[in-house]
């Protein structure tokens, strides 16, 4: 089998990346070919998948957090052979699309499961939004795109040189408490399938494939990746104090309870400004630009070779 491995040099932990060695021995005692291709900065990921499925591979593997995770997706699906096979081996901080399967635990142990296991069907999102500078932006995630204080967020976290020794899920929870606190809650109008749904101000609003985001939110607890269908959760503009009420509740998905919270399902989401500001997007960690966007839930469009 021809592997390609996309890798993030950077992401996570130190410990995390301290693996690496033993992981990329046990791929190479079971692959007959490897092309391992580092990244350096934002695009490279969906650069270098889109050139190991140009060039053949069978199956590209991802090593890396939820950025590099979505970006190799994208790379996949905008290549010549979007039907080559994507896994991943989870070294992120936040690592919140491995949250939705049950990765072995050594190194070695892990690469067998993974070599072993099926290819399946599952669905990928599309995004479309507006990029920092203003031009359209375009492109595929495999786990959760939102918007609202979670936009503020995944900058913070990104972008901040102190607390880089922290756990993963804590350093979210700092930067989400941070960003709550400084939030005020914007205007949207939420369409889903062609009809209104929602208009006014917002705290967050997250289209989901997969369940978990934040380092560790289970912010749509019902959500399943071959259904499908996004689950859309809105969390409804609020006082601060309720916001963080409610984050102690997103852990364990008990927030869905809260009259503060609604859930809908779709298969297209769209999402305009209303009045003067436009929430940031968060797209798998990412910060990728801003409202008005778009997003269509791509059925069954993702080969995932999965634990
Ligand atoms: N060699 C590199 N040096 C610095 N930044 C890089 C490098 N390669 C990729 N990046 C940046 O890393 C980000 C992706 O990080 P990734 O998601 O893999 O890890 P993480 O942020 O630690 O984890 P998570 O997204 O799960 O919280 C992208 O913004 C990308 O531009």
């Amino acid at each position: 089998m021809k592997i390609g491995i996309v890798r993030n040099p950077v992401a996570g932990s130190a410990a995390a990346r301290r693996l690496w060695p033993r992981l990329l021995a046990a791929l190479r005692r079971q692959a007959s070919e490897t092309t391992i291709l580092e990244t350096r900065g934002a695009g490279d990921a969906a650069r270098h998948a889109r050139s190991l499925c140009d060039g053949g591979a069978d199956l590209v593997i991802a090593v890396g957090g939820d950025g590099t995770i979505g970006e190799t997706v994208d790379g996949i699906l905008t290549s010549s052979r979007p039907e080559t096979a994507f896994s991943f081996l989870a070294q992120g901080t936040g690592a919140d699309f491995a949250r939705n399967f049950s990765p072995a635990g050594d190194p070695e142990a892990m690469v067998e499961a993974l070599l072993a296991a099926p290819v399946r069907s599952v669905d990928a999102g599309l995004m479309h939004c507006r990029g920092e500078d203003g031009a359209p932006v375009e492109r595929h995630f495999a786990n959760i795109a939102s918007f609202g204080v979670p936009g503020p967020i995944v900058r913070s976290v990104n972008t901040a040189k102190r607390g880089r020794s922290m756990p993963g899920s804590l350093r979210f929870l700092y930067h989400s408490a941070r960003e709550i606190l400084r939030y005020r809650p914007e205007g949207v109008r939420l369409t889903l399938d062609g009809k209104i749904t929602f208009e006014g101000p917002i705290t967050a609003i997250a289209v989901c494939n997969g369940a978990w985001f934040g380092g560790g939110m289970h912010v749509a607890p019902d959500a399943v990746l071959d259904d499908g269908f996004f689950d859309v959760v809105l969390l409804g503009g609020a006082p601060t104090l309720n916001v963080f009420g409610l984050l102690n509740k997103l852990y364990s998905g008990a927030h869905i309870r809260d009259p503060l919270v609604r859930v809908f399902r779709a298969r297209t989401v769209e999402a305009e400004p209303l009045g003067g500001r436009a929430a940031l997007m968060d797209c798998d960690g990412e910060a990728p630009g801003s409202l008005p966007a778009r997003f269509e839930c791509l059925p069954g469009r993702l080969r995932l070779k999965s634990f």
